[in-house]
């Protein structure tokens, strides 16, 4: 069942978000955490980081991220490496052997595969992070991914390339595939946050809920999740048209 939390403001929501993975890490301090990337989180990582500063540990939590541009070595500024160190991992107590990012600078098939075996290993994720595609997107699996996908190498669509470009130099070319976890991997995980904020997500949000479940939309799965919450402010939630009965104010 999803659970929609709307609230009135963006630093409502992050600050709702963080909340749930403190929780979920002070009652079960050696969780798998599955990490997500993208502007939305920064301000989340930013409380996260701020909750260690005032004592809070992640010592014994494990990490696994959702996804990795091929190509890129960890050390590119533009690596999901360097953004989770650039905003989590240099800043907080996570071990170093606890991290796992998939490989963007080896063979791509070998990096998804080597993923996919330890996410296996891991056994499910207790909190998937998740942030969502304008497009609707999840992880790098973008539309017409069906429910089932494995953690494979996927072929960027146009629309996310020119959407993550703003974080690349201009006239740097912005990577055209990744190694993500796949459908089948997240909706596995045993709760799910999901987090939207912004006008520029609006329209997937109202597709994600309001749409048919369909491949046209994969964030549009999460309905069919057992324990979902889809949490935004009022700017991402602007094009929903009738709000659930467990949407809060
Ligand atoms: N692979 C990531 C996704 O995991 C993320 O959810 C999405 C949205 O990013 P933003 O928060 O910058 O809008 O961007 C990337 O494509």
């Amino acid at each position: 069942m999803l659970k929609l939390k709307l609230l009135p403001q963006t630093e409502d929501a992050i600050d709702a978000a963080a909340q749930v993975i403190v929780d979920l890490v002070a009652a079960q301090p050696d969780a798998v955490l599955g990490l997500a990337t993208g502007g939305t989180m920064e301000p989340l990582y930013a409380r996260l980081v701020a909750a260690h500063r005032d004592g809070f540990s992640f010592a014994r939590v494990r990490t696994v991220n959702l996804d990795e541009y091929v190509g890129l070595d960890p050390r590119h500024p533009n690596s999901y490496h360097s953004y989770m160190a650039r905003h989590f991992f240099d800043h907080v107590d996570v071990a170093p052997e606890n991290i796992f990012i998939p490989r963007g600078e080896i063979d791509p098939q070998c990096a998804a595969a080597e993923y996919s075996a330890l996410l296996d290993r891991l056994g499910p994720v207790d909190l998937q992070l998740l942030g969502i595609g304008a497009n609707g997107h999840i992880g790098f699996n973008e539309p017409g991914t069906p429910l089932d996908a494995p953690t494979r190498v996927v072929e960027l669509l146009a629309d996310t390339i020119s959407a993550n470009a703003r974080f690349f130099a201009t006239g740097e070319s912005v990577p055209s595939h990744a190694v993500t976890m796949g459908t089948a991997a997240i909706l596995s995980a045993r709760q799910v946050v999901a987090l939207a904020t912004g006008g520029a997500k609006a329209e997937a949000l109202a597709a994600a809920l309001d749409g048919p479940v369909s491949a046209d939309c994969p964030a549009s799965y999460l309905r069919l999740h057992p324990s979902c919450t889809l949490i935004a402010d009022r700017a991402a939630g602007a094009l929903l048209h009738e709000l659930p009965a467990t949407s809060a104010a």
